[in-house]
C-alpha cells in the first residue's frame, strides 16, 4: 500500500511550559478533504504552522509522501507541494489579481538570480508558462473580469478568492485553507465550497482545513479531525464527529467559558 499523502505521527509543540498541540497523529490520503475542528485555543494554527514549515516541531514526525519534511528546508515546503492560504488575508494589497497569482507561480519556480539578470533561456520559458498558468487559474477561478483590478480594492470575499488563486498557483499536492470562509457571506461560502469540491476533483488537489463554519465541515470532510487543548478528542466521518460526547462537551465548554467572561446583561446595562 503505498504511503499516505500526509502523515502526522505523535507531533507535539510546546511554547515554554505551554503545550500548543499534544502527540497528533493523522493523515491525509491522496483525494481526501480533512477538516480539522477545535474551540478557539485547541491548537489549530500551531498544527498547521508546522505542516507549512512555519514552525518545528518540539516532537513527533510529519511525512509528505513518506518523506521527512524535517529535512526539508522551510522555504522548500512550496516546492514539495504543501500550498497554504492564512486565517488573515497575506496579499500584496496594491497589486493585480495577476500580479498576485504571479507571485504564488514564483515560489515554486527554479529560475537562479544569475539567470534571471541576465535572462537566459530558461526564465523566458518559465515567465511564459507561470503567465498562462495564472491564466488557468483566473479562469478555473472565475476571476475573469477581476484580473487587473488591484487587490485592494476588492471585496473580502473576491480577495479570499484571489488567495486561494496564490495557493493554486504554486500547484500544490496538499492545501491547507485556514478558516477561508470566516467572514464571508452565505452566498461567498457556497461558491468556495463548490471550489474546494472542484479543486479536488477537477485538479486532484488533496484538501486540509482549518474551520469554524460547521455547515461547510459537515457537507464536504470525508474526514474530520477535533482538538481540544491540543489534544485528538476524536477522529471519523462528520457525522460521527459532529455527535461525539467529548466534541459536544469541548464546544459546550468553551461557550460557557465564554460567557463566564462577559458581564451579565444587567451588570452590561448598568455599566453602559
Ligand atoms: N508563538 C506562540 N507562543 C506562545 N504560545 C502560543 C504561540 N502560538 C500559539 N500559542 C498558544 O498555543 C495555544 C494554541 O493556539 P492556536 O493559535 O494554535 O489555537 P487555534 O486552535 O488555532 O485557535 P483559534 O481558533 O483561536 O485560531 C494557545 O493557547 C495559544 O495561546
Amino acid at each position: 500500500m503505498s504511503a499516505p499523502l500526509l502523515k502526522l505521527t505523535g507531533v507535539t509543540k510546546r511554547f515554554g511550559g505551554l503545550t500548543a498541540v499534544n502527540e497528533v497523529s493523522t493523515h491525509v490520503d491522496a483525494g481526501e478533504i480533512v477538516s480539522i475542528i477545535g474551540p478557539n485555543g485547541a491548537g489549530k494554527t500551531t498544527l498547521f504552522n508546522m505542516i507549512s514549515g512555519v514552525l518545528p516541531p518540539t516532537e513527533g514526525r510529519i511525512e509528505l509522501e513518506g518523506r521527512d519534511l524535517a529535512r526539508v528546508a522551510p522555504h522548500d515546503y512550496v516546492r514539495h507541494g504543501i500550498g497554504r492560504t492564512f486565517q488573515n488575508l497575506a496579499l500584496f494589497k496594491h497589486g493585480t489579481v495577476v500580479d498576485n497569482i504571479l507571485v504564488g507561480r514564483h515560489w515554486r519556480m527554479k529560475t537562479s538570480l544569475v539567470e534571471a539578470v541576465f535572462h537566459f533561456g530558461r526564465p523566458r520559458r518559465e515567465e511564459i508558462a507561470a503567465r498562462e498558468r495564472a491564466e488557468e487559474i483566473i479562469e478555473f477561478l472565475e476571476i475573469e473580469t477581476i484580473r487587473d483590478k488591484v487587490v485592494g480594492t476588492l471585496s473580502y470575499g473576491q480577495q479570499k478568492r484571489v488567495e486561494l488563486g496564490r495557493a493554486l498557483a504554486t500547484d500544490p499536492k496538499l492545501l491547507l485553507l485556514d478558516e477561508i470562509v470566516a467572514g464571508m457571506n452565505q452566498e461567498e461560502t457556497e461558491d468556495i465550497a463548490r471550489f474546494i469540491l472542484d479543486i479536488r476533483d477537477e485538479l486532484g488537489v488533496s484538501i486540509l482545513m482549518i474551520e469554524h463554519d460547521m455547515h461547510l465541515v459537515m457537507d464536504i470532510s470525508d474526514r474530520v479531525h477535533a482538538l481540544n487543548f491540543g489534544a485528538t478528542i476524536t477522529e471519523g466521518r462528520p457525522a460521527e464527529v459532529q455527535a461525539h460526547p467529548g466534541v459536544i462537551e469541548a464546544y459546550l465548554g468553551a461557550k460557557a467559558a465564554a460567557a463566564r467572561a462577559e458581564p451579565a446583561p444587567l451588570l452590561k446595562a448598568r455599566a453602559g
